[in-house]
């Protein structure tokens, strides 16, 4: 029996079946429309300006050591003419991110590009295990999301970056579409399928998502492909129950219909345009860092003194009114 052909091509041996369309398909036209779609958005959503210093955040995992590759493909491919560095938050997990680290560390070589590394340690005076010593493992994912996300903009802001670039892929946003709507918090519905973050007020810097399209099982697929080198184990830490339920949501929607996921991105993109899911927010300085913040005190500021206090860590974490984590 001939090999089936390649529906794109229709030159090479199809050898992959593409998850988010199930097109049969060769190697190389997998690697052109993953690639040309990841330069799609990044066009499309204007992510980028000529010139801009761009802070990749790179963890060592699968998403943004792709995303660190592709970044670099593309930029020398189109000509966007950014500059790129990597910045790493070290949380502090033994087992963990030291090894994720080694990963980013490789990469860096390979790569030729400079690389920051931020930790909890010296930013908050705590790492993650010792929080978890302290607070146990309920409500550690709050501290973590809050220090990182504040951490990755420290570390971007010592480059003198103009944005932040992060691995969140389509799934991750599905995901926090599902949360916030079961929640009923539009404001953050609506901001979370934005692929421009944060650039509006205050001294965030901006963040941007150029795989807010990409499936998170073409992410493994290209990675695996093309033998890059990324740490694959997951946080030792559980992670926060309720986003483990719309994961998993996400991931059995996928199996039934694979394009439910990039149409629960599409339908929060649509609450856009309902001026009443619209929030304003006045931001100021925080009186203890200087970090902004809506309130006196930044969340970071907050946990950390909840951690510092005998006070129990759940009333400082809910305090700081956190609901995802891993920064999303
Ligand atoms: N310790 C870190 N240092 C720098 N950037 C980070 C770190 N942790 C997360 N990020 C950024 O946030 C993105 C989302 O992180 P998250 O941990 O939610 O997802 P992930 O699927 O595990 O990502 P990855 O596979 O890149 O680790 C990452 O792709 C990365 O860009």
């Amino acid at each position: 029996m001939a090999p089936k052909l390649c529906v794109l091509c229709a030159a090479s041996r199809a050898c992959l079946r593409r998850p988010k369309t199930s097109e049969a398909i060769c190697k190389e036209c997998f690697y052109s429309a993953f690639e040309d779609e990841i330069h799609e958005t990044i066009v499309n959503e204007n992510l980028f300006k000529p010139g801009e210093k761009i802070a990749v955040g790179a963890s060592g995992g699968k998403d943004s050591t792709v995303l660190v590759h592709v970044l670099k493909l593309l930029n020398e491919r189109y000509e966007y003419g950014l500059d790129l560095f990597l910045v790493s938050v070290d949380e502090g997990i033994k087992g963990y991110r030291d090894d994720s680290l080694d990963a980013v560390k490789r990469n860096q070589q390979e790569y030729e590009l400079p690389l920051k590394i931020v930790s909890y340690s010296e930013l908050y005076g705590w790492t993650m295990d010792q929080i978890v010593e302290k607070i146990g493992k309920k409500s550690n994912c709050t501290y973590c999301g809050v220090f990182r996300r504040q951490a990755l903009d420290r570390g971007a802001e010592y480059v003198g970056a103009d944005k932040i670039a992060t691995g969140h892929n389509a799934d991750d946003i599905a995901e926090t579409v599902i949360m916030n709507f079961l929640r009923g918090d539009f404001p953050r519905l609506i901001r979370c399928s934005e692929a421009i973050t944060g650039d509006s007020v205050g001294d965030s810097l901006p963040r941007v998502k150029p795989f807010k399209y990409t499936y998170e099982k073409e992410i493994v697929l290209y990675a695996h492909y093309k033998s890059l080198d990324y740490f694959a184990t997951e946080c030792i830490y559980s992670p926060e129950a309720f986003r483990g339920h719309a994961r998993q949501f996400i991931k059995d929607i996928e199996v039934a219909r694979a394009r439910s996921i990039v149409d629960t991105i599409r339908s929060a993109e649509k609450f856009r345009t309902d001026p009443r899911t619209s929030s304003e927010q006045t931001l100021g300085a925080c009186v203890n860092c200087g970090y902004m913040t809506s309130q006196k005190l930044c969340k970071a500021c907050l946990l950390k003194q909840s951690l510092e206090s005998d006070q129990k860590p759940d009333q400082g974490a809910s305090q700081t009114k956190e609901r995802g984590y891993h920064g999303r």
